[in-house]
């Protein structure tokens, strides 16, 4: 991976200033960026959003409850993501209720596979794909945590539209204005963003057409 070194020090820098913001402050962007979701949701043409595939928060990321609960509310499913560690992995399951997640990998709250619906891609991709991020650019670069997760998650998604012939769904990044940098170092298997929402409201990446 060419920029394994650069990218090791961008996501130190950009965890120290995340985690530095008042949790206060932070709960306060996230509702708001959760609301420009729902606005950019309501106002967008095109069909009904039927399913979205969100992140549970963990340490300083942008808290999602308000959008899962507007779509709980509203009838769009929620899809949430477990991961599987051995191969670095990502199991959807529906979620329709907070008790039905249960502490996991990374100490990230995931859905108990014991008891929860897994969802099927092959029957249904989701519409939209809310990815978490520790800093975002204005071209669509997204760095994450260095698991390769969403990556991964990207490529099987492309094969499975593909298959299926479905669209393929929105890639939007979450997170708070003060995680814009310049420049993220992006790799080949990078999967950029479509737009990111934040508290400011959308900025488009690449796609000039979301
Ligand atoms: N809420 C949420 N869920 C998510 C992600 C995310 O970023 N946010 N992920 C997005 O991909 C995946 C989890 N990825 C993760 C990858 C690494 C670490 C982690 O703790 N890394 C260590 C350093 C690892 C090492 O090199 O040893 C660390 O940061 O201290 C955490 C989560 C799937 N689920
Ligand atoms: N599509 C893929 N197939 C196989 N391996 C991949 C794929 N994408 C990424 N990887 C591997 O995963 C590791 C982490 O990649 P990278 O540093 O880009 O993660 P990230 O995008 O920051 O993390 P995440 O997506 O989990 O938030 C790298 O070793 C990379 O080679």
């Amino acid at each position: 991976m060419k920029h394994a070194e650069e990218k090791k020090s961008a996501r130190l820098l950009a965890a120290k200033r995340r985690d530095s913001f008042p949790e206060q402050q932070r709960l306060a962007w996230s509702d708001t960026a959760c609301q420009q979701a729902v606005d950019w949701m309501l106002q967008r043409e095109g069909p009904m959003i039927g399913s979205i595939m969100i992140y549970i928060p963990f340490r300083s990321e942008l808290d999602t409850t308000l959008l899962i609960e507007w779509c709980w509310r509203t009838g769009i499913k929620v899809i949430v993501p477990r991961c599987v560690k051995e191969s670095r992995a990502m199991e959807l399951y529906l979620l329709q209720a907070w008790d039905e997640l249960v502490p996991g990998a990374y100490g990230i709250k995931e859905p108990d596979p014991v008891t929860v619906k897994r969802w099927d891609l092959a029957e249904q991709l989701p519409d939209i794909v809310f990815v978490p991020g520790l800093a975002f650019d204005a071209s669509g670069g997204r760095l994450g945590y260095g698991g390769g997760y969403y990556d991964r998650f990207h490529d099987l998604l492309k094969e499975t539209a593909a298959e299926q012939g479905q669209r393929f769904p929105l890639w939007i990044g979450l997170g708070y204005e003060a995680q814009w940098i310049d420049h993220v170092p992006m790799d080949e298997h990078d999967a950029a963003v479509d737009a990111v929402i934040t508290e400011q409201g959308v900025t488009r990446g690449r796609a000039a057409w979301i």
